[in-house]
Formats: structure tokens, C-alpha cells, sequence
């Protein structure tokens, strides 16, 4: 109920429409209704005249047949024209929540995609939303305000030309209400699994798409199949045992009840002949049937859109659920960086409170120095820089850049004097250009280009065809890990940060490509604090300090040299690789 609440609060977008809308839908119902009295008294006109032996005013008849027309032509017109605004209002509706939910997810913190497939989510943005638009605000919100009209007008209408059918047609409303709710207490669960297992499958085949060179290099096929084949099975049990519970309880009753009222209404009228004469007339007993005719066509979609929002209202509580996931509080504070010098003091942390991370890191970078973070994987190098970024907060100790504790500021501000570059960049669909500024309108096409002169990658852009306007499609796939790593050194160096972090810049690349590239990073990370994750010690030879991390412990630091001497953690990973092992 409380999503169904949540879901009406929606109307209070485009509500003088909604309302123009309904209210031309009211009109339209109600001209549609009146057409079967001219009709009725059309047909009693004739047969009485008829019977009377008199003749027919063919006027008169006409007049009746086209006002007929007219009222079938007007309701018709009216009904278009409320159709179409409640449409667009349905529509605005699904924008104004799928702008919602997005806006949420930018601003939600990196720790809420921890352990949540990418699949899942796009599905709640994507289709969810979509069904909420669909079933609730178009089908629930207008369509079924169309059949309750037609209904609420069919109950006036045969009240007033019938008044003993008033119980029997209340008897009758009532249990198609007691039916549906229990239809929707068997359908509830059923729908809130199958919008499960539609995310599940979106994050199969987003992980397929995303990973099928791997997949493919790993013979991972079958098992891949597979493991699709049962999410599939499942889902097909789910809407099979749905669809006996749609054609069961919804259409065929409607059918069933069409028939058992059909019938009532007979034998009523049987038990109304007194000395072989009905007590109605016939134009009367045309506007009866005709009545109770369309009572079935707003009852069986009004039940079908009750079903569909109940869809709708699985889909909206996925959503809500994005929707009141809170915003990390943010400072409105913004930090002034000049310098870049970085300070970490005994900082203590874990992305949950079972497993600490990292812990009392202490350590000093200042403006233009660089400092190598190295260690076997998992030892916590890219946590640090996590934490440089704020994407998490530690759970004790400081980070403070030029003196200033960097949790009290707000986080934008920082992330504004930070560049890096992924070992793998990710590119953006666009030009080269909208990749390098990231669409910043300050930033012109001659500053783009000079950053790559500068990072020497004037070869690369000179072979496109449209230069720095060459579409990246795919995200850059068509561009080799070497290009894409130039770019985005290129997108680091013309924000011109304080701060730079290059994560295994130099790793998966050929020689020629490596010293390329190790000239790009001298000129980037000149005059900046830089920190190098790195795998390949042989690359930060030159760095003013290495620090050697292991499972979260630093547990040697000093320059290459030193380290060499100490004959330490440092020393035997560097034989190694220098041996051709891999660390
Ligand atoms: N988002 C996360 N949620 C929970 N644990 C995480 C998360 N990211 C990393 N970890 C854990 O934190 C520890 C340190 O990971 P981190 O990524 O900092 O290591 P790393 O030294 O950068 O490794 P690599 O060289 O493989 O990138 C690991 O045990 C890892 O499993």
C-alpha cells in the first residue's frame, strides 16, 4: 500500500493535464452512454408507430440516427484527445522517475555498487521503470480511469432505466472485487520473483557482453550457457504458472460471468411476462442488453490492469528501494589545494568492519615528489588511493592534503585536483576530444591537442582519419591499451591536478610502446605529487619513495636503492622479476 501511496504522489507532475484529461474522458464516457437511449428511443418510436399502424416521421427518425452519429463521433474525438494527455502525462511521469533514480545513483556512494552486479541495476533504471510507467501511470493511472467511468456510468445508467437490478449488479461488483484480491494475493510473490530474475538475467548477459573475449578464451561457453539455462528455467516456471493464473481467474471469468448474467437477466425477464405482454419495452430491453454488454469489457481490462500494476508495483518497490538509499552527506565546504601534499596518519581501514584493509599507514608525499606503492595483489595499493579519492572514509586515523583534513571538505572539490590514469582506461562513448576534456566546455580543442603533442600522442591522433574528433566507440576497443592509456594521460594533464595517480600505468604494453608512454608520464607528473601503483619495478626506479605494502602493513619504504640494500620484501621481488618471475 505504502508503494502504491508512494507511486500516486507522482500526479502532482502535470496535474492540471491529468485532470483536463480525465475530465475530457468523463465526457466522452458519458456521450457514449447516452447513445444507446437515442437509439432505444428510436427503436420504440418505430415499433410503436408500427404496431399502431401510423406512419413513421423520417425526419424525426434521421434526427435521432444523426444526433446517433454525432454523440458516436464526439465521444470518439474526446476519447482521442484525453488519450493522448494522459499519455503524455504518463510519459512525463516515467521520465520523472527514471531522472530520479539516475540522479540517486550518481550521487550514491562507490561502497553501494560493492557486491551489486551492474546487470541488476541497469535493470531497475531500465525496465523497471519502464513497467512503472507502462502498467501504472499509462495502463493503471489512465486507462483503467477510462473502464471505471464506463463502469460507474453503465451502474447509473441501468439504475435509472432498471432500478431492480441495482442489487444484483451490486452483489455482482462486489465479488469481482473479493476475486481480485484474492487473484492478487496469489500474484503478488509471483511478479516480485520474476522482476528478480529478469536483473539476474540482464547480469548474465551483461557479463557475457562485457566478458566474451574471456569467456571465449576460456572455453567458458557451456558452463556460461548453463548457468543461464537454469536462471531461464526458472523464469519460464514463473510466467507459465502465471499464465494459468491470468487465463484461470482473470479473462475467463469475466466470460463465465458475462454468460451467468446473460442467462440471470433472462429468466428475470421469463418471470416478467404477465398474460403473454413484457412490462418493457423493446427500446428499453435494447438499452438493458446493450448495458450489460459493455458492464464486461471495463470489468475484464479493469482486471488485467489491475494485474499489470501489480507488476508495476513489484517494479516501483525495487526502484523506491534505490530511491531511499541516502546520499552520502556531503560537506558543502571545498578544499583549496595549491600544493598537493599529502599526509597519511595512522590511518586504520576496511571496506567492512570484519576485515581491516589497511592499517596505521603513515606516510608523505609533497608537491612533485613520487611515491611508488608496490606489493602483491591484494596488500591494499589501490585501497589507499580509494581513500585518497574519498570513495570510502577511513575508520581511524587522517588523510590531510596541504595540511587539511580531507573528510571535513566536500568530495567534488577534492576529486577536482586528483587525476589518474587506470591501468585499463575506461573511455567514454564520444570523440577523442569529448574523452580527453570529459565534455568540460572550458576546455578547448587547441588545449586537447596541445596535452597530446605533450604526451606524445600527435602520431596517434595523426593516422584517424578525424583526428581528435575520431568517434570512440565501444569503449575505445578500437584503440589498443597503449592508445587508450595516451588519451587518458592527455585527460589527466589538461585538468591540470595537484595530484596524480597512475595505476600500473606501464603494465600489458610492448617496449616501444612503454617508453612512450614513460615519457608521458615524466611530463604529466612533473611539478605534481604523484603515486605510481605499480607492478613492474622496473619502472620506478626514480621514485623519491617506494612503499611496500603487505596485507595492509607497509612494511618497508625508502627509495630503490635503500631498499636494494636492505635486502628486504623489496629486494626479492625486484630479483624476481628481474629473473623474468612474475611477483
Ligand atoms: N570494494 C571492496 N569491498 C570489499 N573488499 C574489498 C573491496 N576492494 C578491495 N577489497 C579487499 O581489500 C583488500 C585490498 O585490496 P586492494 O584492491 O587495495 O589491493 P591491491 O594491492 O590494490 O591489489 P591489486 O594489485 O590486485 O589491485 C583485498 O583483500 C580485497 O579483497
Amino acid at each position: 500500500m505504502e508503494t502504491f501511496k508512494r507511486l500516486l504522489t507522482y500526479y502532482k507532475y502535470k496535474w492540471p493535464l491529468y485532470l483536463t484529461g480525465v475530465i475530457t474522458l468523463s465526457l466522452s464516457t458519458a456521450l457514449s452512454l447516452y447513445s444507446p437511449i437515442i437509439n432505444g428511443e428510436m427503436i420504440d418510436y418505430i415499433s410503436s408507430q408500427l404496431t399502431q399502424g401510423a406512419a413513421i416521421d423520417f425526419g424525426y427518425v434521421f434526427r435521432l440516427f444523426g444526433i446517433f452519429i454525432l454523440l458516436i463521433i464526439l465521444s470518439a474525438s474526446l476519447q482521442y484527445i484525453s488519450n493522448y494527455m494522459l499519455q503524455r502525462v504518463a510519459n512525463y511521469q516515467g521520465k520523472v522517475i527514471r531522472d530520479q533514480v539516475y540522479t540517486r545513483l550518481q550521487k550514491l556512494p562507490v561502497s553501494f555498487f560493492d557486491n551489486k552486479p551492474p546487470g541488476q541495476i541497469a535493470s531497475r533504471i531500465i525496465n523497471d521503470t519502464e513497467v512503472i510507467r507502462q502498467n501504472f501511470f499509462h495502463s493503471f493511472g489512465s486507462q483503467s480511469v477510462v473502464n471505471l467511468m464506463y463502469l460507474v456510468g453503465i451502474y447509473i445508467a441501468v439504475i435509472l432505466v432498471m432500478p431492480e437490478f441495482t442489487l444484483p449488479m451490486t452483489l455482482l461488483i462486489i465479488f469481482i472485487i473479493l476475486w481480485q484480491v484474492g487473484y492478487i494475493r496469489l500474484t503478488t510473490p509471483l511478479n516480485a520473483s520474476w522482476r528478480e530474475m529478469e536483473g539476474s538475467i540482464n547480469t548474465q548477459i551483461s557479463d557475457l557482453i562485457q566478458g566474451v573475449s574471456m569467456v571465449q578464451l576460456y572455453h567458458q561457453e557451456d558452463k556460461q550457457y548453463q548457468d543461464f539455462e537454469a536462471t531461464k528455467k526458472e523464469w519460464i516456471a514463473n510466467r507459465d504458472k502465471s499464465v494459468v493464473y491470468d487465463t484461470v481467474l482473470s479473462w475467463n471469468l469475466s466470460n463465465f460471468l458475462r454468460l451467468l448474467v446473460t442467462l440471470g437477466l433472462m429468466i428475470y425477464l421469463g418471470t416478467r411476462f404477465v398474460d403473454g405482454v413484457l412490462g418493457y419495452t423493446v427500446g428499453t430491453l435494447y438499452i438493458i442488453m446493450n448495458y450489460v454488454e459493455r458492464l464486461f469489457g471495463p470489468i475484464g481490462m479493469l482486471i488485467q490492469q489491475i494485474v499489470q500494476s501489480q507488476q508495476a508495483l513489484a517494479g516501483a518497490k525495487r526502484v523506491f528501494e534505490i530511491l531511499d538509499q541516502v546520499p552520502e552527506d556531503d560537506s558543502e565546504e571545498m578544499i583549496e589545494i595549491t600544493q598537493g601534499n599529502v599526509v597519511f596518519n595512522q590511518v586504520t581501514f576496511g571496506y567492512t568492519e570484519e576485515q581491516t584493509v589497511l592499517k596505521d599507514i603513515n606516510l608523505k608525499a609533497d608537491k612533485g615528489e613520487t611515491v611508488a606503492l608496490v606489493g602483491h595483489t591484494g596488500s591494499g595499493k589501490s585501497s589507499i588511493i580509494n581513500l585518497l579519492f574519498r570513495f570510502y572514509d577511513p575508520q581511524e586515523g587522517d588523510i590531510l592534503i596541504d595540511n587539511q583534513r580531507i573528510v571535513e571538505f566536500n568530495r567534488d572539490s577534492i576529486r577536482q585536483e586528483m587525476g589518474i590514469v587506470l591501468q585499463d582506461p575506461f573511455l567514454f562513448s564520444g570523440t577523442i576530444a569529448t574523452n580527453v576534456s570529459m565534455k568540460n566546455p572550458a576546455i578547448t580543442d587547441e588545449q586537447v591537442m596541445d596535452a597530446l603533442e605533450k604526451v606524445g600522442a600527435k602520431p596517434l591522433i595523426d593516422k584517424l582519419a578525424k583526428g581528435i574528433h575520431e568517434p570512440v566507440i565501444e569503449k575505445g576497443q578500437t584503440l589498443s591499451s597503449g592508445e587508450r592509456q595516451l588519451i587518458s594521460f592527455d585527460r589527466a594533464l589538461v585538468t591540470d591536478p595537484k595530484i596524480l595517480i597512475l595505476d600500473e600505468a606501464t603494465s600489458h604494453i610492448d617496449s616501444q610502446t612503454e617508453e612512450l608512454i614513460q615519457q608521458a608520464i615524466n611530463v604529466v607528473k612533473e611539478g605534481r605529487t604523484t603515486f605510481i601503483i605499480a607492478h613492474r619495478l622496473s619502472t620506478i626506479q626514480n621514485a623519491d619513495q617506494i612503499l611496500v605494502l603487505e596485507s595492509g602493513v607497509i612494511r618497508e619504504r625508502g627509495k630503490h636503492s635503500q631498499l636494494m640494500q636492505a635486502n628486504g620484501i623489496y629486494a626479492e621481488m625486484f630479483r624476481m622479476q628481474a629473473n623474468g618471475t612474475p611477483s
